[in-house]
């Protein structure tokens, strides 16, 4: 396991970003920022209505619970330099942090055939009005003791240069540069770190609006070389691996948005502070990141990062927004970036990045894991998913549980299985029920992909179209292994209504919302229901033995140790108290098999709360257990209890 990080603390500061209208909310979000958790604040003067720059400034320097930035940032375009000119501002005050200077000595790329020109409001300024009065009101911001402001690197040298002869106070000045389009090649970023600390700055900031993810290298490049803090990053799905990542590599400042108050484009205060942790993020912090597009869905990072926490594993876990796999591999190719999951499109192309492939992946033809062996830098794929989704099947299926790794009944042998999707996670899917011994039907909307997954596990190929009136056997199964009815699209379901009565167990590999349309309509229809909630634990639990190298690349399945201490979150069905009480509180059942399940248990809840959307008045915990050769320390079941009990959640222990 890697150093603990536990008793670190970087020095990078979480900053709030405010763009209240009035200066009244401003005083009260800036209480709010700090009771979430904010080191700093940034006020944006410009997002303030009819701005009084006296009496206003007083205001929110009077009333800061926290050292406060103030940013007064001019309208900025997208990039395009005729648009610039077409608006018939005047150049100069248009774009903030000295873009026009950057654009004119670096000739930045244009950025009209870009994803997304727009930079995110929050980064953009609102201000349209006089020059001399905005920089007045900087001006007047420090000599009222704001502890930082930021100027753009346009007018920097001169105003240092003045408000450093005043010796006013220890205000300190940032130089801010937006790049109003993708991060610049390495060699423009040094020159323009080199033009921004010259100007006196005590603390540089540079911002780009990625269009790649691989542009975050060249980020945590200008960090590391910067000779005063730094604060840079990108803004964007693309970039946030940037701003989470930023402490590693020396940046000075973390930006979240406040509850309720969300930003698109960058993490909540809450998940900075309780998920992902940015405090105890430090040089040595390994990385790890769920390689998908889209990404942003996943619930990968509220399970991960706990669980890396208290295993004392430091690490973090990132949402890495992928367009390209090549490019990524290649240029995250340090220790650093030591595992990956790999979602939705790339577990099948993702193979031949691969340098070795487990076999269980390599029949699957589909890897969910990826490791870099520490000792020689190599990645190492590996699939997860097989087993987490069949287990999830068969624990459904019987009411007996597995005692030791692969059973020799499993309830699907014989059983007729239908998988929709014949992609990553469908092959998964399909492997692990022929291993099992079922008849495998594959339906795709791509009837070559499907014919080809057939032939793998002697199946039969289907048109997807032709599942609308497909009749199952009696006892069939039902494996949806297609985005379909994922959020936001959550009213889209895979099969016919009509039909979902014909199916013994229905199963959704989806797992955002929990309970999908298609399996509201399958337990409507009276099928056994199975959400892909219980796959994605299950296939987590195995990536985080392998991330964390407690099975290392060893001949045993990844997944052995996993199928060993199955975890499952289910509501009630091992209830046997009062069934109004039942109603009323949510279930989780856990076989404690080992340490892991404990520490999966201690973010349960939390994750169980972001699945769904809700928080759950009581957690009714079951822990059980059915083999005591790896039973935890008398210590750490009492540690489990601590915290149930400090939860107040109500719990019975069987064995
Ligand atoms: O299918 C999934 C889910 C996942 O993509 C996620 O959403 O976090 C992560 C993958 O590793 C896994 O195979």
């Amino acid at each position: 396991m890697g150093s603990a990080a536990g008793a670190f603390k970087n020095s990078a500061m979480v900053c709030a970003p405010l763009m209240d209208q009035s200066v009244e909310q401003m005083v009260i979000d800036m209480q709010s920022a700090k009771a979430q958790g904010a080191d700093v604040v940034e006020v944006r003067l410009d997002c303030i209505d009819k701005f009084q720059p006296g009496q206003d400034l007083e205001t929110i320097i009077r009333n800061k619970p926290l050292p406060v930035i103030i940013v007064y940032s001019t309208v900025v375009y997208n990039g395009d330099p005729n648009a610039r000119l077409a608006s018939g501002a005047d150049t100069p005050v248009l774009v903030p942090g000295g873009l026009v200077t950057a654009l004119d000595s670096f000739t930045f790329e244009p950025t009209h055939d870009r994803h997304n020109c727009t930079r995110p409001k929050w980064e953009g300024g609102q201000y349209e009005g006089d020059e001399h009065q905005r920089l007045e009101a900087l001006r007047l911001a420090h000599d009222l003791g704001a502890d930082y402001v930021d100027f753009e690197l346009k007018v920097a040298s001169e105003l240092i240069g003045e408000l450093k002869n005043k010796h006013r106070n220890g205000g300190k000045v940032i130089v801010s540069s937006y790049l109003n389009g993708a991060t610049p090649s390495k060699e423009k970023l040094r020159h323009l770190v080199a033009s921004m600390q010259a100007t006196g700055a005590d603390i540089i900031k540079v911002v780009s609006n990625a269009d790649d993810i691989t542009e975050m290298e060249r980020i945590f490049y200008l960090l590391s070389q910067c000779e005063v803090p730094a604060v840079a990053y990108s803004v964007g799905e693309r970039g946030l691996m940037s701003q989470l990542l930023c402490p590693k590599f020396g940046g000075a400042l973390v930006y979240g948005s406040m509850e309720g108050n969300s930003i698109p484009g960058l993490p909540t205060l809450d998940s900075l502070k309780e998920v992902y942790k940015v405090d105890c993020i430090n040089s040595d912090t390994k990385v790890f990141g769920l390689v998908s597009k889209p990404v942003s869905h996943s619930k990968g990072p509220m399970l991960h990062n706990p669980t890396l926490r208290h295993a004392n594993f430091n690490g973090i876990y990132v949402p890495m927004f992928v367009d390209d796999l090549k490019k990524f591999f290649d240029v995250y190719a340090s220790p650093d970036f030591a595992g990956y999951s790999v979602g939705f499109p790339y577990k099948e192309a993702v193979v031949q990045f691969c340098d070795e492939v487990h076999p269980l992946a390599k029949s699957i033809g589909a890897v969910n894991t990826i490791i870099r062996r520490p000792g020689d830098g190599k990645l190492i794929g590996y699939n997860t998913d097989c087993e987490g989704s069949i287990t999830a099947i068969e624990d459904a299926l019987r009411d007996q549980k597995y005692v030791n790794g692969r059973s020799l009944n499993s309830p699907l042998a014989g059983k007729q299985f239908v998988v929709v999707g014949a992609g990553g996670a469908g092959r998964a899917i399909a492997v692990g029920a022929r291993s099992r011994g079922a008849r495998l039907i594959i339906f795709d909307i791509d009837l070559e992909r499907a014919k080809c997954l057939a032939r793998a596990v002697s199946g039969e190929a289907r048109h997807f179209e032709s599942l609308a009136h497909f009749q199952p056997e009696n006892g069939a199964i039902l494996a949806n292994a297609t985005p379909i009815g994922m959020h936001p699209s959550t009213e889209r379901i895979p099969a016919a209504e009509e039909t979902l009565g014909n199916y013994h167990l229905v199963f959704d590999a989806v797992y955002t919302p929990r309970k999908t349309r298609l399996l509201k309509d399958a337990d409507a229809a009276g099928a056994i229901t199975v959400s892909g909630v219980e796959m994605f634990l299950r296939q987590a639990i195995g990536q985080f033995n392998l991330f964390t190298g407690t099975e290392g690349i060893s001949s045993i399945s990844p997944c052995y140790h996993f199928r060993n201490h199955p975890l499952s979150i289910r509501e009630g069905d091992q209830y046997e108290g009062d069934e109004t009480k039942r109603q009323e509180s949510n279930y989780i059942d856990v076989e404690l098999e080992n340490l892991l399940a404990l520490i999966v248990l201690q973010v349960a809840q939390k994750f169980n709360d972001s699945i769904d959307g809700k928080k759950p008045d009581k957690f009714k915990v079951i822990v059980s257990s059915h083999n005591f050769h790896n039973t935890p320390s008398v210590e750490a079941i009492a540690d489990l209890f601590t915290r149930i009990q400090d939860r107040q959640l109500p719990c019975s222990w069987s064995t």
